[in-house]
């Protein structure tokens, strides 16, 4: 039996579009109730939600058999970090602040085993391969992991195609806020010369052999991002969404008082 299909990899490479949700929580509850609503792909936030391995793994357990693929986004791509969540079973990695091919290729190095990268070997004692049940998982695994590297700096922006041409990189996600910050536009990421950069950006990498992806949380901006070459478009984030409503729910009771 070999490492079980990536399923939501294996839609980025037939090129269909994938509509994503930010998991914020940090809990598994919200994140099985968030599965529901039918998103392509959640991300299970390590870098600005307050995750650790047990509640990443718990979250990767609820979704396991629903429609919702799992993307785990670490903090950074240290390898030692990403040995660990590949072996509690993810398969699918967001990146943050990517800047160069070299980092890429580290990165790409870190979730293969040898002789393609430097992944240890502890798979048998791990839930990735179901404690063993799963024989070939060693021989297997690599290519089941799908690499997603966020561009969101210039000096990102300046080596996305030396980016684009890395081997084992699947999908390239332009982080708009750290983008724009970065551009000296913090908090404006519509700032003109912030959304030209995005656009040039989502067209190369649509042109390339690899995914586009992005978050939007406004309806019209995430049509904007489709048209310019998203193909993994984030729509929301949990956090925001029952923020939004709870705030708005008190405030039409406010205002008829
Ligand atoms: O720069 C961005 O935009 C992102 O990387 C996504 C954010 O981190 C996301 O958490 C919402 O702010």
């Amino acid at each position: 039996m070999p490492a079980p299909e990536n399923r939501f990899k294996a839609a980025l490479s037939r090129g269909e579009t994938q509509y994503g949700c930010w998991a914020g929580f940090a809990d598994p509850y919200p994140t099985e109730m968030l599965a529901t609503a039918g998103f392509d792909w959640l991300v299970i936030d390590g870098e600005h939600a307050p995750n650790d391995l047990r509640t990443i793994m718990a979250q990767l357990q609820v979704l396991e058999g629903h429609h919702s693929a799992p993307v785990v986004r670490l903090p950074m791509g240290e390898a030692w970090m990403i040995k660990q969540v590949l072996d509690i079973g993810a398969q699918t990695l967001l990146i943050p602040m990517v800047e160069s091919a070299e980092q890429a290729q580290q990165i790409s190095r870190a979730m293969c085993y040898p002789p393609r990268g430097i992944r240890g070997s502890g798979a048998a004692l791990a839930r990735a391969s179901r404690f063993s049940e799963i024989p070939d998982y060693i021989g297997t695994a690599n290519d089941q992991m799908c690499l997603l590297v966020q561009v969101e700096t210039q000096a990102g922006i300046d080596a996305l195609d030396d980016i684009l041409a890395v081997e084992g990189v699947d999908g390239v996600f332009i982080g708009p806020s750290d983008l724009a910050a970065d551009m000296g536009h913090a908090g404006d990421s519509n700032a003109p010369e912030v959304r030209r950069v995005i656009k040039d950006a989502l067209s190369r990498i649509a042109a390339s052999s690899k995914a586009a992806g992005i978050l939007a949380l406004d309806h019209d901006t995430a049509q904007i991002y489709r048209d310019w070459g998203a193909q993994f478009l984030a729509v929301g984030i949990d956090v925001v969404l029952l923020a939004q409503a709870a705030r708005g729910l008190m405030a039409r009771w406010r205002s008829d008082d």
